[in-house]
């Protein structure tokens, strides 16, 4: 157990729940980084988990970026090895085969903006700001915020925002589809868990695979996308999940999945 604990994952009812918990911004700090990689690899090994939850601790940030005071620790060996971490722990967050959800309580600003993009699903408090202001100190975003960011937002939007630094409101970010929801403030773990666990309740395989289609099929010309559905839906008529899902149907009950 690391003495100075700043990530916390729980698990109930199929639903882990990541907390970053740094006070007082939940910056992004070298115990940071190494606890979220720690947890995720929990995730990645947990059997129970059907869906997750990403989310900061407190009310005015979810993660207001890297820790600025602590880059010559984080940045020793240059800013590739840094990256290359993230990218690792953000790339596991896009090819899990679950949906993940980023719960924003606060500012998700810089690297914890890009934390966020890297979710499937934003559910925002009312009174959160997000932005990349990383171009306020002269830097870029170094996470992956500019490629993940124009292929959210689509590229005039992206490049407004990483050319001024601007943190947009909660409003304005559900506006350019930024994110999926915006609550009343204080209710976005809530509303989170919530679709959580709906979720895990759900056809994981289904979702799984819609998820990378999703992902996958971005980056692809449309026919070998189209292709690539088409060889997902023949496998998952293989599933027990798809007759589950029709019986249940037919008799007029709930259907229990089972996720294979
Ligand atoms: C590859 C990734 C790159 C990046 O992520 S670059 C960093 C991107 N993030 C930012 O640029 C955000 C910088 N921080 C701010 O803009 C503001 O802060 C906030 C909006 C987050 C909060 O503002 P307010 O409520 O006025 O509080 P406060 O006095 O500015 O901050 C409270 C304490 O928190 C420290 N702090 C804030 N952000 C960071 C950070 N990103 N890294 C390290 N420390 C930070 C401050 O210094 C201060 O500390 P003390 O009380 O000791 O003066």
């Amino acid at each position: 157990m690391p003495e100075n604990k700043v990530v916390e994952l729980t698990v109930a009812e199929g639903v882990g729940v990541i907390t970053i918990n740094n006070p007082p911004v939940n910056a992004l700090t070298l115990d940071v980084r190494e606890q979220l990689r720690q947890v995720l690899q929990e995730v990645e090994g947990s059997n129970e988990i059907r869906a997750l939850v990403i989310t900061g601790a407190g009310s005015k940030c979810f993660v207001a970026g890297a820790d600025i005071k602590d880059f010559p620790r984080q940045m020793e060996n240059g800013p590739r090895e840094n990256a290359t971490i993230y990218k690792e722990m953000f790339t596991y967050l896009e090819e899990a085969p679950m949906p993940i959800i980023a719960a924003l309580n606060g500012l998700a600003l810089g690297g914890g903006c890009e934390l966020v993009l890297a979710c499937d699903l934003r559910i925002a408090d009312e009174l959160v700001k997000i932005g990349l202001p990383e171009v306020t100190l002269g830097l870029i975003p170094g996470l992956g915020g500019t490629q993940r960011l124009a292929r959210l937002v689509g590229q005039t939007k992206a490049k407004e925002l990483l050319f001024t630094g601007t943190i947009i409101s909660a409003e304005e970010a559900l506006r350019i589809g930024l994110v999926n929801q915006v609550v009343p403030q204080g209710t976005a773990l809530e509303e989170a868990l919530k679709l959580a666990r709906k979720l895990a309740k759900g056809a994981g395989v289904a979702m799984a695979y819609a998820k990378h289609l999703v992902n996958a099929g971005s980056e692809l010309p449309l026919q070998e996308a189209l292709e690539m559905e088409m060889q997902h839906v023949e496998k998952i008529f293989d599933t027990e999940d798809l007759q589950e899902g029709l019986e249940a149907f037919i008799n007029k009950r709930p259907a229990v999945f089972k996720n294979r």
